[in-house]
């Protein structure tokens, strides 16, 4: 039964025993996980089955960017061991967006298929020097336009851009948003940060939460709050 929950804790661990000692204080009916590039090139598919096993549902962040021949050899490769979200990079632009599609439509695969917009650890002056005069919402709205013509499920924004996006492309078009700072924690390297209920306010459709959760003296305290948090705007 999948969890109705919005919330997904990014698995940001070095080693495998670190990220399933977390999995193991949380539960796969209150939340999904997120493995990203650190864990999975340490690991690799053996954190999928473990947190499989474990009857998470997982959301495979690594953000493919390559020919479009690579990425949906390489959305097939995730969506073969039953990962329920990837994402792809919409920079990598509609070619390619539209191969990994294709690519998940002729096998049959159900993956979610999510393109990143723009980091939310950028802002305007990052844009500006790697040649985006656009401001960080132009510039996500644009790919987000892009990504929802090439056949793909959502996108990956600031909760910033949300409101926007669910005007834009609908409810069913997800906003899957990083960068979510509860009242108590640090911003670190994001830079389009929001709380956990501005964000479900916003139009957001899952909130990626990381160090708020694993880097806190006690991650379930600080679940929990943000789980009231959430609750208390229900
Ligand atoms: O695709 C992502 O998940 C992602 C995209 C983005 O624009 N910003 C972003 O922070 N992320 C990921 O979301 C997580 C955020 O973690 P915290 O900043 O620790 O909450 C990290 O695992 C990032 O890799």
């Amino acid at each position: 039964m999948p969890t109705a929950s919005p919330l997904i804790i990014a698995l940001d661990y070095s080693s495998l025993n670190a990220a399933l000692c977390m999995a193991d204080r949380l539960d796969p009916l209150r939340c999904r996980v997120k493995v990203g590039k650190e864990l999975f090139t340490r690991s690799g598919p053996e954190v999928l089955d473990a947190l499989h096993g474990r009857g998470f549902e997982v959301f495979l962040d690594l953000k493919f960017h390559d020919i479009p021949n690579t990425v949906a050899g390489a959305v097939q490769a995730a969506a073969e061991q039953g990962v329920w979200m990837v994402n792809v990079h919409a920079g990598g632009g509609r070619r390619m967006m539209e191969a990994a599609r294709q690519r998940l439509e002729r096998h049959g695969l159900s993956t979610r298929l999510i393109a990143v917009t723009v980091l939310t650890s950028m802002e305007a002056t990052d844009l500006a020097e790697v040649g985006i005069a656009a401001s960080p919402a132009e510039q996500v709205e644009r790919l987000a336009m892009l990504a929802r013509d090439s056949g793909m499920d959502g996108v990956v924004c600031s909760a910033q851009e949300a409101a926007r996006l669910q005007g834009l492309c609908g409810d069913s078009f997800l906003k899957v948003t990083p960068g979510i700072r509860p009242a108590f924690a640090e911003a670190d390297d994001q830079q389009r940060v929001m709380s956990p209920a501005a964000a479900i306010a916003a139009g957001s459709t899952y909130l990626v939460v990381g160090r708020p959760v694993t880097q806190a003296q006690d991650p379930m305290a600080a679940l929990e709050a943000i789980e009231s948090e959430l609750a208390a705007k229900v």
